[in-house]
């Protein structure tokens, strides 16, 4: 019976970098949670455990904190330098990737004035993955964990029903989700400077929270529609966009037992179970992703 290595990857996992950057009118703080993976000829460590194709995790560890000391900037420029510096300095390794979650902080203000070095940590997390072949690099960024809620402008009825449906029809209820969400960016990404991906994050950003606010929903697989199409309107030079939006249900609680009614006051907050709703919204004629979703 032959057997045979299969496909594999390897790298460090959720490397937690914090850089100040100390400004002489105030600080700044750049919170991430890095995940490196390299793929290439690494047949021998598996078969034979010879190592000596094996850059060790604990130096792309060490690599993602010295990279660091030069200034992080906007995460998809610090995931290309990371991955372009992995395949084009290791032999063996012909595929990197590098995943960054940014942590949020926003400033606090004192007296109506921006606080010179304290911030609070701000809901929802920046994402962005970065893939690099050696000559060709994909970047995708996208938002995790974006809590959003509608009080109403949300309907849901006229869907299949049989022998185990009671989910009774409605023409208002609250809509709320934990968005994520990851748009590719097309052409090539390599040159980008920050400020051009730290704008096309910002108006990904507000594109998605506007198509939330304006779509009067008819289920949640329209408004996911709705916030893929409004970005790629906006933004030309995304291509895809990726969203997963669990349906947080909020069901009216039955008051009636204590004599009172309830116009859409009281609700039940569930945590679980819960829709999800995941799609893909395309650009025509988007490229090959490639590498861009591995
Ligand atoms: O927007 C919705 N989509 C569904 O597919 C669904 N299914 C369900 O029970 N409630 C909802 N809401």
């Amino acid at each position: 019976m032959a057997i045979h290595l299969g496909g594999n990857q390897y790298g460090k996992a959720e490397v937690r970098l914090v850089r100040v950057d100390r400004g002489a009118e105030r600080h700044a703080v750049t919170d991430l949670n890095v995940t490196t993976t390299l793929a290439g000829d690494l047949e021998a460590t598996h078969l034979t455990g010879d190592n000596s194709g094996v850059l060790p995790t604990d130096t792309q560890k060490n690599t993602v904190y010295a990279f660091a000391r030069e200034g992080v900037g906007e995460i998809e420029a610090f995931g290309l330098r990371l991955a372009r510096h992995f395949v084009d300095t290791t032999p063996t390794i012909t595929r990197a990737r590098v995943r960054l979650e940014q942590y949020r902080w926003e400033r606090l203000t004192v007296d109506g004035q921006p606080a010179h070095h304290s911030f609070a940590r701000a809901a929802g997390t920046r994402t962005a993955t970065v893939a690099y072949d050696g000559s060709t690099a994909w970047v995708v960024s996208g938002v995790a964990d974006l809590t959003l809620l509608n009080t109403t402008g949300s309907e849901f009825h006229g869907f299949h029903r049989d022998r185990f449906t009671t989910l009774p029809e409605t023409d208002d209820r609250i809509l709320a989700t934990a968005v994520s969400a990851s748009w590719r960016h097309g052409g090539d990404p390599a040159d980008r400077a920050d400020a051009a991906w730290a704008e096309s994050f910002r108006q990904a950003h507000r594109h998605l929270l506007e198509a939330f606010a304006d779509t009067h929903s008819l289920s949640l697989q329209q408004t996911l529609h709705a916030m893929g199409e409004r970005v790629l309107r906006h933004r030309e030079e995304l291509v895809e966009v990726r969203l997963a939006l669990p349906n947080k249900h909020h069901f009216l609680v039955d008051l009636e037992p204590f004599g009172l009614d309830n116009p859409g006051e009281v609700f039940f907050a569930a945590d679980r179970p819960y829709g999800l709703i995941e799609g893909t919204v395309l650009r025509d004629g988007a490229p090959d992703p490639g590498l861009a979703w591995w």
